[in-house]
């Protein structure tokens, strides 16, 4: 299996680097870059990754810079083996000062379960769609709705931030997108301080990226939204790009573009941070993360699970 060592910067030393005065107007001056790679790059994976190499992946993103980095999820572990050793995460990763590190709670067991662990934010999870919703979570969207306002209500008198991600699986239509503006309007009224909109098999464009920001717009302010776009068509970049341009500053992404949903077929990995993070830097948009840090932790997750980087800066880096 191939690996790669990104101990070396491009001869340049450039990493995609603009004076600031290149920055354009058009885009956010900052953008809050959220790391998925722990829970949804890794819950997909066939063989259990050693507790170990989750803890080590996470300390390793902490000293990068990032400021949010999701750990782990408190869902059933019949459901997803590879999530069970969320308690063990939680509490043997160390949490620096200054980094959230939310757990995803899909009822209210998993919020009880998740505080007790140590979590001070955890995250709710929905579809606009009945099918998807049953598969995932076994359950309506009416029912999804009501275990979240259960868990609302625990994590308001627990005074725990909530965020929501809302995924949608299929292709993108009008329906569909006044689905997801629904279910985040939903989210958002019931105290989620931002919700991230979920391309979860990676078939969006920046077309449909338009029109979906702009029916969920119209019911969420802006400033309270995030993207996080799987990379399945090649197209996670074009849609993130026009999200800023539409004024998103915050973008989830997974190291080494590690990622799927296991109830989710053909859901392939995230936009990988590493390539987020390049990009971001082309534009002049702080974010406050260490390119070379990153890479370095991709390197190690990728080591440790015999893989190839998703990386295209990645791999361009080991070729330079
Ligand atoms: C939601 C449930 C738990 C309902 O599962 P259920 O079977 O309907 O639950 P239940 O309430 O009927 O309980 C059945 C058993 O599960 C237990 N249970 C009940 N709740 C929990 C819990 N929280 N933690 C641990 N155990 C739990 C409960 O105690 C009981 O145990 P038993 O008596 O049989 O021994 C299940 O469907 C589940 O775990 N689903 C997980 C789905 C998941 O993790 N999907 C991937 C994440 S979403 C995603 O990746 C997409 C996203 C967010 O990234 C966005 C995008 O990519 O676009």
């Amino acid at each position: 299996m191939p690996r790669c060592d990104t101990g070396s910067a491009p001869r340049d030393g450039a990493w995609g680097q603009v004076s600031s005065a290149a920055a354009t107007g058009a885009y956010p001056k900052r953008v809050k870059v959220v790391e998925v790679g722990p829970r949804d790059g890794l819950q997909n994976e066939k063989n259990v990754v050693p507790t170990p190499v989750k803890i080590n992946l996470i300390n390793m993103l902490s000293e990068t810079g990032l400021q949010v980095i999701e750990a782990t999820s408190f869902v059933s572990p019949k459901w997803v083996p590879q999530m069970a050793d969320h308690t063990e995460v939680m509490q043997g990763i160390n949490k620096l000062p200054g980094i959230s590190y939310p757990v995803l709670t899909p009822n209210l067991k998993g919020f009880q379960a998740a505080v007790a662990a140590g979590a001070k934010e955890v995250s709710i999870f929905g579809a606009a769609s009945e099918m998807f919703t049953k598969k995932n979570i076994n359950c309506s969207i009416e029912e999804s709705l009501e275990r979240f306002d259960e868990v609302m209500k625990a994590a308001k008198a627990a005074n725990i931030p909530v965020r929501g991600a809302t995924h949608r699986k299929g292709r993108m239509s009008p329906s569909c997108h006044a689905g997801s503006a629904q279910v985040s309007k939903k989210m958002y009224s019931m105290g989620c301080y931002e919700i991230s909109l979920g391309d979860t098999i990676g078939v969006g464009t920046p077309g449909s990226m338009r029109e979906m920001l702009t029916a969920v717009m119209k019911e969420v302010p802006v400033g309270a939204l995030a993207v996080h776009c799987h990379d399945t068509y090649g197209q996670a970049l074009a849609n993130i790009l026009l999200a800023l341009q539409m004024g998103v500053s915050v973008v989830d992404a997974s190291v080494a573009g590690l990622g799927g949903c296991p109830y989710a077929q053909g859901a392939s990995g995230n936009v990988a941070t590493e390539d987020l993070v390049y990009m971001l830097n082309g534009l002049g948009i702080h974010t406050g993360v260490d390119l070379q840090k990153l890479m370095d932790t991709g390197t190690f997750i990728c080591n440790a699970l015999n893989r190839r980087t998703n990386s295209k800066v990645s791999q361009a880096s080991c070729r330079l």
